[in-house]
């Protein structure tokens, strides 16, 4: 019988990313419920200081999976070794985070092990014994709950930052398994020659707790420099509406919608930017949205919790001084 809950370990630079903890503590409250063990899944090459962390963020287990193969993420390798586990260890539930990593694994995996996939989940949680996924649609206008009663593991993305992570206890422990990973070079179709990252000391978009946004109203690219004082001065990450990426201001790692990140910040300053369905998939579970824009009827005031109707090049410097005063004080 299918037993045990895991997560799938994101890390980068040698650190594991939030959505993981937040997805570790989701599912220490699901195994209180059901008495199942957590594990955490590990993989890479020279990752097994990680497994502490995770131990301490509630896994029971680690499965680490340390193998050259694995050092970089490639598809190929990462849906093998993933597929092989689940189909020799035959875990109930994978939760995995909804980033552009996981989002192309878990498809990868689902597919391989023939099970249903729930993308893109803002909630996680068990009734009458079973687990139901609560997912936006309609970009974020309306949520389904929805179950997978029949196959095993029922697998699942889920947004950062929508669920908390709770705090690390420290010295708690985890049974460390060593995985064998089984892949030869024929199993891979793409190859990792070179990874170049782009240097930057603002927090990750996805995993941001403040996110100040910029749309076609900024009208080039030059503009932007307001956008990142005002970042600056709030701790935030830097965002885009396709718009602006696809007229060459700004990078499409920057993109904000539903062919670009998905965001869940604790506020979004959306400027210049109208509201489209297509941008309202990527950050409407955001937990508070303040819109400026010089258009009173713009669709961005129908999920803004404050809207400003004004010009964002008089609103954004002014915010920024405000805000440059207030945490001074
Ligand atoms: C398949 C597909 C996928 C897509 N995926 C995405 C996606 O992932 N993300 C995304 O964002 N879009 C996506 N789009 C595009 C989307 O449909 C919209 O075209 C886009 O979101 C519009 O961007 P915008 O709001 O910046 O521009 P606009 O709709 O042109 O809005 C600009 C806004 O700026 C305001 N403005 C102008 N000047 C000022 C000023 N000085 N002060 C204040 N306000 C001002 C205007 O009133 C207006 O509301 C996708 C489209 C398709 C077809």
């Amino acid at each position: 019988m299918a037993k045990g809950i895991w997560i799938f370990a994101e890390h980068r630079d040698g650190k594991i990313k939030k959505v993981t903890l937040e997805l570790l503590s989701a599912g220490r409250k699901l195994a209180k419920e059901t008495g199942e063990e957590v594990s955490a899944l590990l993989f890479g090459k020279g990752v097994s200081g990680l497994a502490s962390t995770l131990a301490e963020y509630g896994a029971d287990k680690v499965y680490l999976a340390d193998d050259d193969m694995l050092a970089q993420y490639t598809t190929d390798a990462y849906s093998k070794a993933l597929s092989d586990l689940i189909m020799e260890k035959e875990p109930s539930l994978l939760l995995i985070g909804c980033t552009v990593l996981g989002r192309d694994l878990a498809a990868r995996v689902a597919q391989k092990v023939k099970t249903c996939l729930m993308s893109d989940c803002t909630g996680v949680e068990l009734s009458g014994g079973q687990l139901v996924f609560v997912r936006p649609v309609y970009a974020g206008k309306a949520f389904v709950k929805a179950v997978c009663p029949e196959l095993k593991p029922v697998m699942a993305t889920v947004r950062p930052n929508v669920l908390i992570a709770d705090e690390p206890r420290a010295g708690r422990g985890a049974e460390v398994v060593n995985v064998a990973v089984y892949l030869e070079k024929t199993d891979l179709r793409q190859v990792i020659k070179e990874v170049v990252m782009q240097i930057s000391t603002r927090p990750e978009l996805t995993e941001a707790n403040i996110i100040v946004s910029g749309g076609r109203g900024m009208k080039g690219p030059e503009n932007y420099k307001i956008l990142e004082e005002l970042a600056d001065v709030l701790g935030a990450a830097v965002g885009a509406s396709r718009a602006a990426v696809d007229s060459g201001w700004i990078p499409q790692s920057f993109q904000v919608g539903q062919t670009g990140k998905t965001v869940s910040p604790a506020l979004y300053i959306a400027c210049g930017i109208s509201g489209s369905t297509m941008h309202l998939a990527g950050m409407s579970s955001s937990k508070c949205i303040v819109a400026i824009n010089k258009d009173p009827e713009a669709d961005i005031f129908k999920v803004a919790d404050y809207g400003i109707v004004g010009d964002l090049f008089e609103v954004v410097p002014l915010l920024t001084e405000e805000c440059k005063k207030l945490l001074a004080s």
